[in-house]
């Protein structure tokens, strides 16, 4: 282990606030039919011990919708979105019941927090969940965050869990990120095809150039490694080092000991809420910008007026997110549009002072506002 490395895993081991994130395939039996009330009992006992220990931990769980499988009569996860909808829908009662009930054993409470993608970007919601989260902290209760499944429609889900847990670990300002799996660590190259080699140690991106990551390896989940380096990557961005093991090596993974894969962090540069955007958020449409609009957004950080924007893509309603491209397509920044693209292509080329006298005072708005717009 080099030192950075054990630097890295004692910083995750002292966490003060810790976010710990398990996956569907950890939680239920093999057939992934049922919870394992036994897996799900082990994890409890190591967060608990953290947790009566002075540290604070968010749990973010998986495993709704396969705690559902068994409840519905269903042989295995269902694929079509309405019935992995009623799955968490069943499940996800059924999963807080048993956390509720692990914890309880401990003297401890949880409290489910509920959470959608397009929610959280939003200015006012991002601030919400970050007060409830707070909230639940100063009150020792431990609290257990899932996708809000039943509402979550496909465009606007997360529907893994991992970058919704390097998000809420970005949220809460943790010092700390535990990625709990059905795999000890990442490996070089998919564990099912031997010879591969577990990687201790990530630096930086490029440590992963020799590495191969493969999609998920069980019946259950969903994101597969991809996802799970993908969350490190996000983590990383807001400072915060990740650890990744499997569930029956969290508690060596929490006294530093040598298991999983830690993930060293850069230097956070950007403010919280401007990398929700960039990460949380999906496109629905792309404002292309003249150069002037450019360079300033790039360089000046000014909002975007409809003078800069010389053309509109995509169907998209006000407040939804947008990429905003240079003139040859590049991608330069994303962020949340204050109009829709039925409204915007005749303010296109005008100036705000036009518009505003043209069609009224609420057109002297701002196309993306600066504190809704992310340089990428
Ligand atoms: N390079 C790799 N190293 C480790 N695991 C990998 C790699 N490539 C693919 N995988 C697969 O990723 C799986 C974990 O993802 P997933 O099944 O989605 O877990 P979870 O339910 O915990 O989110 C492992 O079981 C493993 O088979
Ligand atoms: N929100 C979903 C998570 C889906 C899922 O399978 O995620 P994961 O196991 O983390 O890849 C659920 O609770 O079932």
């Amino acid at each position: 282990m080099t030192d950075d490395a054990g630097r890295l895993r004692q910083r995750v081991a002292q966490a003060r606030r810790l976010v710990v994130k398990v996956g569907s395939s950890s939680l239920t039996s093999a057939d992934g039919g049922a919870l394992d009330l036994g897996a799900l009992g082990a994890l409890v006992d190591a967060l608990a011990a953290r947790r009566t220990g002075g540290g604070q931990v968010v749990l973010v769980s998986s495993g709704a919708i396969a705690a559902g499988i068994g409840p519905l009569g269903l042989e295995r996860r269902p694929g079509d979105l309405a019935t992995q909808q009623a799955a968490a829908s069943v499940g996800q009662g059924a999963l807080v019941a048993a956390y509720q009930a692990a914890f309880g054993r401990h003297g401890l409470t949880v409290g489910q927090v509920l959470l959608t993608a397009n929610d959280t970007t939003r200015r006012s919601h991002y601030t919400n969940a970050r007060r409830t989260l707070e909230r639940l902290l100063d009150l020792g209760i431990v609290p257990i965050v899932n996708e809000n499944d039943t509402v979550a429609t496909q465009e606007i889900r997360f529907g893994d869990n991992d970058r919704l847990a390097a998000l809420v670990a970005d949220l809460v300002g943790a010092d700390g990120l535990v990625l709990l799996t059905d795999v000890d660590a990442l490996y070089d190259g998919p564990p099912s095809r031997g010879g591969s080699r577990r990687v201790p140690f990530v630096a930086g991106a490029g440590d992963l150039d020799a590495v191969t990551i493969g999609g998920t390896g069980s019946s259950v989940g969903s994101g597969g490694m991809v996802t799970k380096v993908e969350a490190a990557g996000i983590a990383g961005a807001a400072g915060i080092p990740t650890l990744l093991t499997r569930l029956p090596d969290v508690a060596d993974a929490l006294a530093a000991q040598d298991v999983g894969t830690v993930f060293a962090p850069v230097a956070a540069t950007k403010a919280s809420r401007k990398r929700w955007l960039a990460h949380a958020t999906t496109a629905r449409g792309r404002l292309v910008l003249d150069d002037g609009a450019v360079t300033a957004v790039t360089q000046r950080r000014t909002s975007l007026l409809p003078a800069g924007i010389t053309a509109v893509d995509g169907a998209f309603a006000a407040g939804d997110a947008v990429d905003v491209c240079a003139a040859d397509g590049r991608v330069i920044a994303r962020g949340l549009v204050n109009y829709a693209s039925s409204e915007l292509p005749r303010l296109l080329g005008r100036t705000t002072r036009d518009l505003a006298r043209e069609l009224g005072p609420a057109y002297e708005r701002e196309v993306v506002h600066r504190d809704d717009l992310v340089v990428l």
